[in-house]
């Protein structure tokens, strides 16, 4: 899979100096990043190195204790979670997130509740608009379920399907609010390899045909090198290095702190 040269792209997510300290242990030193748009940048390191850290801080489940974080150049840190969604960046999580008792569908429709006419009035009275607002969130569903396999599944319980299939739901459930920005914690975590070769290609697909940036952390080594533009190593907290996957390959630093280990 080709990597595309997004550098020159502009600025979508800007984090500097960024710090997270739980008591006496400062999980994340002082890490800056930039993600341009329609770019795939990954953050790896061993266990423990802070990358969740880092996403909790950047999607609003933590609130750092230093640093900045700017979303298309409005600060974002401190924000909760919902606003950070709002401003267009969302995520998944290590463990998937689904609400397993209801159908895919009925997933996809709630993920855009938000987005829908919730007027009480209007929808009590059954408005035009209300009506009207209530179609197209259907129709993204339906357009959603279709661009990711998922049309077959619609009326299935999102508990009863396989694992990677309640991942491409996640995914779909991000995508239909219309992101710049998709954070994947660990996206490839449990699939096999035929479902981590379309996921690659999945997220390859995300970003040419619906413009969105993506940034994932992962272990899997083959999925990180062939989808990333740019990857952060870290350890111990603290940033490494930051490159293409040729640099960071290459890197003594990375291969006596990462590769190094196993
Ligand atoms: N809520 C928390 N309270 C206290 N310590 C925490 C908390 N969250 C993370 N830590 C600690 O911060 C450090 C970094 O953890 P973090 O989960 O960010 O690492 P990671 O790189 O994502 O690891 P992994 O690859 O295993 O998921 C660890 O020492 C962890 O125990």
């Amino acid at each position: 899979m080709s990597q595309n040269n997004q550098s020159s792209s502009p600025r979508l997510l800007d984090v500097a100096d960024l710090s997270m300290r739980f008591g006496g242990l400062l999980a994340v030193d002082g890490v800056s990043l930039t993600v341009h748009e329609k770019e795939v940048f990954a953050i790896i390191g061993p266990n423990g190195a802070g990358k969740t850290t880092v996403f909790n801080c950047i999607s609003g489940f933590y609130q750092p204790s230093s640093g900045q974080i700017r979303l298309q150049d409005v600060s974002i840190a401190r924000k909760p979670s919902h606003e950070v969604a709002l401003q267009g960046l969302v995520r998944t999580f290590q463990n998937i997130r689904l609400f397993k008792s209801l159908t895919v569908l009925e997933n996809l429709l709630v993920a855009q509740h938000r987005q829908v006419n919730t007027n009480l009035l209007s929808g009590l009275l059954k408005l035009p608009s209300y009506r009207r607002s209530e179609k197209e969130a259907l129709q993204r569903a339906a357009e959603w379920l279709e661009r990711l396999g998922l049309t077959a599944y619609a009326n299935r319980e999102a508990g009863t399907l396989s694992y990677g299939m309640q991942r491409r739901v996640e995914i779909a459930r991000c995508m239909i609010t219309r992101p710049r920005l998709l954070l994947l914690d660990e996206p490839a975590a449990g699939l096999n390899p035929q479902e981590k070769q379309e996921l690659q290609q999945l997220i390859d697909r995300l970003r040419r045909e619906h413009g969105v940036a993506v940034l994932l952390i992962e272990h899997d080594m083959s999925l990180i090198m062939g989808i990333s533009d740019r990857i952060l190593v870290m350890e111990h907290g603290k940033p490494i290095v930051t490159g293409t996957p040729e640099q960071v390959r290459s890197d003594e630093r990375v291969i006596k702190a990462y590769l190094g280990e196993e």
